[in-house]
């Protein structure tokens, strides 16, 4: 039985006010037997929703033989507990579902890993609500307490050493995964970033020829993934496939998926999945402009990918949308359609940092040869024999001049026109 509340705060934006918590239950492995929508000015403090609702929920819960309540809002841990006393079933609330998806959906270990404190964190605050129960159950807990502790203090104390050991690990594996990705510093790094279900994964496929796992549901990916993505013949790009954003995340998760992010956060250009054909495309990119600015990456070089084009059947909401964000790229993973204008949009971003450039080293310097070869476009290469010089006339990425510096190199610069290609 799905409920869903709209508050002035957090008002409803179509006239489907259950699409949302339908898609991320359904996701969750439940199936749908009824829905109850309530417009309130306030939050009633005990069970969320008025006693009126509560009773109409009771007998929509008997009517159906529901088994659990999902609700679209996020709901106190007193809220939760008054509400599954009143209707005698299962309560989750927003979050919860989310975490449920998932805890289900995680495959590496540092997923697992992040999932699990995600949990726990969430439920500290919800022990006490297990405990009441259970110490009931099992007179007073007598037999459980350790010296001075009620039961509750020593869950708490188990749940809290849990937690601690959960972020060890997980500092240590992000630690290593800081040093994988800053080691690639030098290539071009680029993250695709977008709502949940854009279609991020097939764009990734469609780009790279690879395989990523692609699903009509709700966070079918939630380990960030990289794969080559060859621009014709102008280079190469490390391209990054990452977790999809909700809005209203739990902010636990935001924080502990920050690592799952961390390729997001270092690469050179974000490219913004929107599923244009979804009417509340424009809600998503509000929603994932924030997450990104509460995730540091707010000022990155970002271009708005406009995807799903040949789904989208109102032609003049697309009109809006491009009219809205007139520098956006309209594309289709599915067809290829707009592939091409994308290829050129991500290079011309990602050339705004070349520069023409003029190496001069010593003949035997290998080291910058093979590093020039790697990362830079040579045009010329010339040999000085009197001087055993070579002189190597090349389009150079600006950030990495440095690499190349030494006693026996000189960088200069051909032209201030950092964007330009030589002919
Ligand atoms: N019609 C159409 N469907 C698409 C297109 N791109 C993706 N889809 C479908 O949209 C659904 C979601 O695609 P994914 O690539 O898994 O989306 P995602 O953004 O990676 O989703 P999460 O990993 O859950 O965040 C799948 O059913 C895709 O087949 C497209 O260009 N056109
Ligand atoms: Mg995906």
């Amino acid at each position: 039985m799905l409920v869903s509340v709209a508050l002035p705060a957090r008002p409803w934006t179509t006239n489907d006010p259950c699409d949302e918590i339908r898609g991320l239950a359904t996701t969750a492995g439940a199936t749908v037997v009824g829905e109850l929508t309530q417009k309130r000015q306030e939050v009633q403090l005990g069970t969320y929703v008025g006693k009126g609702k509560v009773e109409e929920l009771q007998e929509l819960v008997e009517q159906t033989d529901a088994d659990v309540v999902v609700f679209d809002n996020d709901l106190s841990p007193a809220q939760a507990r008054n509400l599954e006393q009143a209707l005698g079933v299962k309560v989750l609330d927003r979050s919860e579902v989310i975490l449920d998806i998932f805890a289900t959906r995680a495959q590496t270990v540092e997923a697992r890993l992040q999932v699990e404190l995600a949990q726990l964190e969430y439920s500290l605050p919800r022990l006490k609500q297990m405990w009441t129960h259970l110490s009931r159950q099992k007179g007073g807990g007598i037999g459980l307490r350790g010296p001075g502790e009620t039961q509750l203090e020593v869950d708490r104390r188990l749940v809290g050493g849990r937690i601690r050991d959960l972020k060890d690990r997980l500092a240590e594996v992000q630690a290593r995964k800081d040093r994988e990705v800053a080691s690639r510093s030098s290539e071009h790094t680029v993250s695709l970033v977008g709502y949940t279900n854009a279609g991020k994964s097939r764009l990734m496929n469609a780009l790279t020829k690879a395989d990523v796992y692609v699903e009509n549901k709700l966070f079918s990916t939630l380990d960030t993934r990289t794969r080559q993505w060859r621009i014709r013949d102008w280079g190469r790009v490390l391209l990054s496939d990452t977790v999809g954003f909700i809005r209203d995340l739990p902010h636990h998760l935001v924080a502990s998926f920050r690592a799952t992010l961390s390729e997001a956060r270092h690469a050179k250009l974000l490219l913004h999945v929107v599923d244009a054909s979804n009417p509340h495309a424009e809600d998503h990119i509000k929603a994932v402009n924030s997450v990104l600015s509460e995730l540091g990456c707010g000022d990155k070089p970002t271009i708005l990918v406009l995807n799903k084009v040949d789904a989208v059947a109102d032609h003049s909401r697309l009109h809006l949308l491009t009219a809205q964000h007139p520098k956006a790229v309209t594309v289709s993973g599915l067809t290829g359609a707009g592939i091409p204008e994308l290829e050129d949009a991500v290079m011309a971003s990602l050339a705004a940092d070349f520069a023409e450039a003029e190496v001069v080293t010593t003949a035997g310097n290998g080291r910058v040869l093979a590093f020039l070869n790697a990362h830079a476009e040579i045009y010329r290469q010339e040999f000085h024999d009197e001087s055993n010089e070579v002189v190597i006339r090349c389009h150079l990425p600006r950030h990495l001049a440095r690499h190349i510096a030494g006693p026996d190199v000189k960088v200069r610069y051909l032209n201030g026109s950092a964007s330009e290609r030589p002919a």
